[in-house]
């Protein structure tokens, strides 16, 4: 039994539970990976794949994917790393893995690295040189600008390095096509703006996570009224910016019409968020309801414009 088992189930473990507790090690080493937001990075480096011209190999182009999951995998394992001092004092993260002191620090560092240069040199050799070197450029955007940088020292950090979450899409375009042209920055834009009020949502209900650690996100820099704010005139830019498919002719008018209705939903929960009722502190009444509501649909609509832009593009090829 490793030590890790060990401090788990404790030397008087009942026989027959060691598979349950290498399951228990396995859960908690996938956990490293960062699985569930794992689900929507990976879901839209598969749109950018699909609505790329031209065509790959079925073999290959799920290695890419692949390569992208394990890539963004990998580069939570090492975030988790650096931010164990930082996720032992948050709620929200301090059952994790490392914090929790079933994973050595170090063992997740190497699991981290090996992972994210296996991910680069696969799909190097599976797909083109562009597209590894997009991935490389991912990884190290997550790990050292966000992570090791600005994370701990701007409010701006997730503006700036959320940036690493909108490559996916470009690197399944480029798995393709070997190259990044306007449609694979479209759709990192569309990824990049949609990126802070998603963030801020959720940073408004999690502020005193964020103030017990020392983190310097909008809400505990800036106060909930400027975040709000700023929240509200990254949505408003959003939503132009999700109709740029259409306006370069890279969709039709069935995306436009799912990218405008879903705009509308998306200012429409943002908006509620603007306006929740608050104290003289900018603190919300309602539990931060609004934010919470609005945090959630944020997933939902990024799933379902990437997936209207892939149908409309898959069902009525240019
Ligand atoms: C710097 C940029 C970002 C930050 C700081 C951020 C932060 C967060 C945080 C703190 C959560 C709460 C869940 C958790 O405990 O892990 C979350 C959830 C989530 N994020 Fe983000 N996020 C960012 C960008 C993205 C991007 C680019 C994507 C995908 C394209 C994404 C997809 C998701 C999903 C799918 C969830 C829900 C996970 C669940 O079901 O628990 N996030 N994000
Ligand atoms: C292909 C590739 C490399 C993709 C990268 C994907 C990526 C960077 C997604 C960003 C999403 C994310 C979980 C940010 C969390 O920030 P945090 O570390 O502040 O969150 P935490 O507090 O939950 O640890």
């Amino acid at each position: 039994m490793s030590d890790s088992a060990m401090q788990r189930g404790g030397a008087s473990a009942p026989l027959g539970t060691s598979e349950d507790l290498d399951l228990s090690e396995v859960r908690d080493w996938i956990a490293l990976l960062k699985p569930r937001v794992m689900t929507l990075v990976v879901f839209s480096g598969l749109v950018g794949l699909l609505v790329a011209p031209g065509s790959l190999h079925p073999v290959l182009a799920a290695t890419a994917i692949l390569c992208i999951a394990v890539a963004a995998g990998a580069s939570g394992a090492i975030n988790m790393w650096y931010d164990r001092d930082i996720d032992a004092v948050m709620r929200r993260t301090s059952k994790r893995p490392i914090p929790a002191g079933r994973i050595r620090p170090e063992a997740a560092l190497s699991f981290g690295v090996f992972l994210a240069v296996a991910s680069v040199v696969i799909m190097g050799l599976a797909t083109n040189l562009v597209a590894a070197a997009v991935l490389a450029g991912s990884i190290a955007f997550y790990v050292f600008i966000y992570t090791m940088w600005l994370k701990r020292r701007t409010p701006q950090n997730i503006v700036i390095g959320g940036a690493a979450g909108a490559f996916p899409p470009m690197i399944g375009w480029a798995a393709v096509t070997g190259h990044v042209s306007l449609e694979a920055v479209v759709m990192f834009a569309i990824v990049f703006f949609w990126t802070p009020p998603h963030f801020w949502a959720l940073s408004l209900y999690a502020s005193g996570d964020y103030q017990r650690a020392g983190v310097p996100m909008l809400p505990v820099v800036a106060g909930a009224k400027e975040t709000r704010r700023q929240l509200w005139l990254y949505s408003l830019l959003l939503v132009p910016v999700s109709l740029l498919p259409l306006a370069i002719g890279m969709s039709g008018l069935a995306y436009g019409a799912a990218a405008a209705v879903l705009g509308g939903f998306f200012l429409h929960y943002m908006w509620r968020v603007k306006r929740d009722a608050q104290d003289e502190a900018g603190r919300s009444l309602s539990n931060d309801a609004p934010a919470r509501a609005a945090f959630r649909f944020s997933i939902i609509y990024l799933f379902a414009l990437l997936a209207a832009l892939a149908a409309d593009v898959l069902v009525f090829p240019a």
